[in-house]
């Protein structure tokens, strides 16, 4: 169970905080999606759970323990972060940046152990990108980069998962699939998992919980049935929106004038 508390952070020199007053909770086993506008303070509160940046006030508790007290190694146990971009230092293999995910499971002076290795091959053949594994990492497309970024948290094997929105660049078919993938992961390991997007139809499909976010204000929270809706919608974007219901599935779509 991740519990945030009363977490507000401000950059230095702004006349108001960005994320205000957050508070909530994700169980064990849940996907958890944040959804709001841009601008809504998403990738800040990612920044102050993962411990990167500090907030005026509020706590992050993970497991029992403050994430910020957690020194780097002890957070790499904990959490696996795929960030919205990064460009790696060096060109390394796509096989060595998802192994570089095991890291917390190697020890200081030791190299990766075959179960490391077998353990970095299994996550890029989960997103499905194992024949990616000898190409060079700064020579593969947004695309791939994205579900390398993904396998490397896989490998990672943390309990808790967050990902800052996972599909942007992703095609329709791997959009599905990649979520598809966390989902049935976090089903089989009991992970926690936390993510951005920008689509509410991938959303509503996908998580177990969602929870909105408006000019840093945490404006809804719960199971997807309950808090996808026109109406929850419609503030959030400030547009309208419509849900058809095919029987199989809902589809949101904007209502613009
Ligand atoms: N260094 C900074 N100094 C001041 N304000 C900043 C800084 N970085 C971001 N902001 C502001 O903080 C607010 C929240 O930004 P954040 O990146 O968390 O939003 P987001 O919801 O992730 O957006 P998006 O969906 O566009 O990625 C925005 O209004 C942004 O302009």
């Amino acid at each position: 169970m991740i519990r945030i508390e009363n977490l507000t952070f401000q950059h230095p020199h702004t006349d108001r905080p960005v994320v205000n007053n957050a508070s909530f909770r994700v169980a064990e086993g849940t996907l958890a999606v944040l959804l709001g506008p841009n601008g809504s303070g998403k990738t800040t509160l990612f920044k102050c759970i993962a411990g990167l940046w500090r907030p005026a006030s509020g706590t992050v508790m993970f497991a029992g323990r403050d994430i910020m007290g957690m020194n780097f190694r002890e957070r790499a146990s904990m959490l696996a972060v795929v960030p919205q971009d990064h460009t790696p230092p060096f060109p390394y293999s796509v096989f060595e940046a998802v192994l570089m995910g095991r890291a917390p499971h190697v020890g200081v002076y030791a190299s990766p152990s075959p179960h490391d290795e077998d353990a970095a091959y299994n996550a890029l053949v989960a997103v499905g990108v194992h024949h990616l594994a000898d190409r060079c990492y700064t020579r593969i497309s947004g695309g791939e980069r994205q579900l390398v970024l993904i396998a490397r948290a896989l490998a990672q094997d943390a309990p808790l998962l967050l990902l800052d929105e996972p599909t942007s660049h992703l095609d329709f078919r791997n959009q599905h699939l990649v979520l598809e993938t966390v989902q049935r992961v976090a089903a089989e390991k009991n992970l926690t998992v936390l993510m951005t997007l920008h689509d509410p139809n991938l959303t509503a499909f996908f998580a177990h919980q969602v929870i909105m976010l408006k000019e840093g204000k945490i404006v809804a929270d719960g199971e997807p049935s309950q808090v996808v809706t026109e109406a929850n919608l419609g503030q959030l974007y400030d547009i309208g929106i419509g849900i058809f219901d095919s029987g199989e599935r809902r589809l949101i779509y904007p209502r613009l004038s």
